[in-house]
């Protein structure tokens, strides 16, 4: 099937599930959803992302860097951890010239700021010295370029700080990881020649920074064979500039997405992400708010921490700012109205969310206007609109009881639910009212 930019924009990596629904998100463009306090700089930085490459060993048609985790490209996450960095000026992500449509693309349906494309070359450091060479004269002489793998999504400020001010001070920088595995030598008969002493080696990771004289004189002196077959720009500043990189440890989530797996391993790791925290609403009512007490034990116990507001208005409303998930708490005569507003008051906050929102609303009612079929409807209902703002709408009926035991097995019941909704955000379950 010939894959079209359309295709590939939607197209999930593994074609039996289906895409999620491109979306338009409400972030306004240049605002960051966060930034740690605390970091700066007193120096120009910019980033330089290749992102040029084909994915040949995931086996897939998409390029890894354009395949879709939780609705969004792999690239849209690298983007954003820097992007979310305020003391990062601009981020120029270097993508093979028939990429050029589908990233502009990604950076306006994600509204992502700071970022421009440029063509790539045929290998991993012709497409780096074409990001450098397309870096203006405000983001040359006297700045730092960080240089990153696209296909490494998971950077945090802290080492980026490090990197640069190490890459500042030294003239170049890498991040390093222990080896997990031996290296060895082998005969050109595929025999063992030697191994190396695994303790004195360490794995060369990405992010890299340079000073923007010493990465673009060892661009400008390096080999045809350099460019051809090299992989590490470190080694170019030292064969090229005399500049021994200073070397800085990093977490383990420094890794790149090489295979297939590692696609299914970073969606998971965003998925874990995002199940962190949700906000309870409980409107106010002292059952509401008994509930609510329960669950943020049970459900805390079981990964996601809960707060317990009565409404989203006044201090309350910092809860629309925060990234996590909601949990609307509705008692007595169901009201899909408080839906309807709680969905339109997530869209007017412009939630910076890239990724979908998990909304739960679980109803405590003995006896109702609206039988468990017409709230079963109305939930699907609501679930329609709701995904049309990238969020998930789950429904939950929980039946209050005066037996102690009784409502102890009903709060636990729910608990669970809310935790497998918030964790696995199952499309399946999106619109369903289901009985605690
Ligand atoms: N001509 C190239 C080749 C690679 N890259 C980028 O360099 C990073 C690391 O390279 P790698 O993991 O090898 O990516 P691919 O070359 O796409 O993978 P494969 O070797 O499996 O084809 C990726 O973000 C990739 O897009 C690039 O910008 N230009
Ligand atoms: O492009 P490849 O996946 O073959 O190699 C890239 C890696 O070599 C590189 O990301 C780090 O080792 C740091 O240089």
């Amino acid at each position: 099937m010939e894959v079209n930019d359309t295709d590939v924009r939607r197209e999930r990596c593994d074609p039996d599930r289906p895409a999620h629904p491109g979306v338009f998100l409400t972030r306004e463009a240049g605002k960051s959803d966060h930034q740690p306090a605390g970091l700066s700089v007193d120096f120009p930085v910019s980033v330089v992302l290749p992102a040029g490459g084909t994915g040949e060993r995931t086996g897939l048609r998409t390029p890894k860097q354009f395949c879709s985790l939780l609705g969004r490209p792999l690239i849209s996450y690298t983007v954003q951890a820097f992007e979310r960095v305020s003391w990062i000026q601009s981020v120029v992500v270097v993508v093979a010239e028939e990429n050029m449509d589908l990233m502009t693309d990604v950076v306006q349906r994600f509204r992502h700021t700071k970022v421009r494309a440029v063509p790539g070359g045929s290998t991993r450091h012709r497409s780096i010295w074409n990001g450098v060479l397309a870096l203006g004269e405000g983001e040359g002489e006297g700045a730092v370029v960080i240089v990153h793998d696209a296909v490494r999504p998971f950077v945090d400020e802290d080492l980026l700080y490090k990197i640069a001010t190490a890459a500042k001070e030294h003239g170049a920088a890498g991040a390093i990881r222990p080896l997990v595995s031996t290296v060895i030598a082998t005969t050109s008969e595929g025999y063992l020649d030697h191994s190396l002493e695994r303790a004195k080696y360490r794995a060369s990771e990405m992010p890299q920074g340079f000073t923007y004289d010493v990465i673009s004189r060892a661009y400008q002196r390096c080999s045809e064979s350099d460019f051809e077959f090299g992989t590490e720009c470190l080694h170019l500043a030292l064969q090229y500039c005399g500049t021994n990189a200073k070397l800085i440890q990093g977490p383990p989530t420094l890794w790149k997405v090489t295979y297939k797996r590692d696609l299914a391993a970073a969606e998971s790791i965003i998925k874990d992400a995002l199940s962190r925290s949700a906000c309870v609403i409980t409107g106010g009512s002292a059952s509401g708010a008994a509930l609510a007490g329960a669950l943020r034990e049970a459900v805390g116990a079981l990964g996601t921490e809960l707060e317990v507001v009565p409404d989203l208005r006044g201090e309350n409303a910092r809860c629309l700012a925060k990234e996590g998930n909601f949990i609307l708490v509705s008692v007595g005569p169901s009201r899909p109205s408080e839906v309807e507003a709680l969905l339109t008051e997530l869209e007017a906050a412009n939630r910076a969310l890239l990724h979908p929102l998990v909304v739960i609303w679980v109803h405590m009612s003995d006896s109702d206007e609206l039988s468990v079929s017409g709230r079963a409807a109305a939930v699907m209902d609501l679930s329609s609109a709701a995904k049309l703002r990238n969020i998930l709408l789950y429904g939950i009926q929980l039946h209050p009881s005066k037996d102690a035991e009784r409502w102890e097995r009903s709060v636990s019941r729910v608990a669970e639910l809310t935790s497998v909704l918030i964790r696995d955000r199952s499309p399946a379950l999106v619109g369903q009212l289901l009985q605690a």
